[in-house]
């Protein structure tokens, strides 16, 4: 049994256009993922995909105007809104994506001992410290003192130190320099030797891949593919979406080739269809005409009519 299930998410936004006439937007749509414990489930894809989406629904802390529809479990059981606030912190740990989650007011070796569950606050956190690179002398800083990297790396320090089973980790290494992103990225693949689930939202496919076990493609509010991290190798021809295919083509070691993937398009998740139909060169008419159902494939997830 998975430790965390998500089943068929949708998230909508409803807002106010002038004029006070409501209209709804769709930015997650049928979106299903789960997560075993020990295993490390990254989470890829463009700015605006819905990655940041789905770590706040998970965790339940959605803006009020969203509504959210399909199901979660954690640990077999439904993830509701107060079993959410029950875990959240304590079996389920977040690193947001934005540094101004600190307490502004709170010296931040304060933040990340309030945050230890089982041991010494004080001990637990300076092995975190020291495991991320942080000076001993860092506890005594307020956030505003710190730069992005040291802040992130409180972020992460206050996931770990709570002993979490999931930990959900939206693009935690932005701003750290390489040999902390290294670091970083190795402590996590520890705590998923020692048991830990992790979700790992990242738009860098090569920090996903050096760790994940799972890589699920996103595009426009939903998981395009579900792939094996060792499905990304080659010329990609062990991947099932031509968009996964494409992101893996562009990194570097594979010659940034490039496609024109409509990437700055208003995304089309509103219009009918797959939303990766434009810049495709596998499209079909029908794939303009019906977005293709998820469909096992080689022990994999894919939304494609063309995918084998
Ligand atoms: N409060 C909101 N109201 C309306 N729409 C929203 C709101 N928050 C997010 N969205 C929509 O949801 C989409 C997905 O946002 P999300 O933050 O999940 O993207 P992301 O994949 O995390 O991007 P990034 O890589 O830039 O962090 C956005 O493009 C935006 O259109
Ligand atoms: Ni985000």
């Amino acid at each position: 049994m998975p430790l965390l299930e998500v089943k068929e998410l949708s998230v909508t936004f409803t807002q106010y256009d002038r004029g006070l006439r409501r209209k709804k937007a769709t930015a997650i749509q049928d979106l299903s993922l789960s997560v075993e414990r020990g295993e490390i489930v990254a989470v890829v894809g463009a700015s605006g995909s819905g990655k940041s989406l789905l770590a706040h629904a998970i965790l339940g802390i959605l803006p009020r105007n969203a509504s959210v529809g399909g199901q979660m479990a954690f640990d077999g059981q439904p993830l509701t809104a107060s079993r959410i606030r029950q875990l959240r912190g304590k079996r389920i740990a977040f690193v947001p994506q934005s540094v101004q989650s600190l307490d502004p007011l709170m010296r931040v070796g304060r933040q990340v001992r309030q945050a230890v569950r089982a041991g010494d606050p004080a001990e637990e956190q300076r092995m975190a410290f020291a495991r991320y690179g942080l000076a001993p002398l860092t506890e005594r800083r307020y956030p505003f003192q710190l730069s992005g990297g040291m802040a992130r790396r409180v972020l992460v320090s206050i996931a770990t130190v709570s002993g979490a089973e999931l930990i959900v980790a939206d693009e935690p290494t932005p701003g750290m320099d390489p040999a902390v992103v290294q670091e970083t990225l190795r402590a996590f693949k520890t705590f998923a030797e020692n048991g830990t689930a992790i979700v790992f939202i990242t738009h860098d496919l090569e920090a996903a891949l050096a760790i994940a076990d799972k890589v699920a493609v996103f595009h426009a509010g939903t998981s395009l593919e579900v792939a094996r991290a060792a499905d990304f190798e080659g010329a990609g021809d062990r991947l099932r979406h031509p968009y996964s295919r494409a992101l893996w083509r562009a990194l570097p070691q594979n010659g940034f080739a490039v496609p024109d993937l409509g990437a700055n398009e208003p995304l089309s998740r509103s219009a009918v269809g797959c939303s990766h139909a434009r810049g495709c060169a596998l499209a079909t008419i029908e794939c303009a005409k019906t977005a293709p159902k998820p469909r096992e494939l080689r022990d994999g997830m894919v939304r494609c009519y063309h995918a084998t």
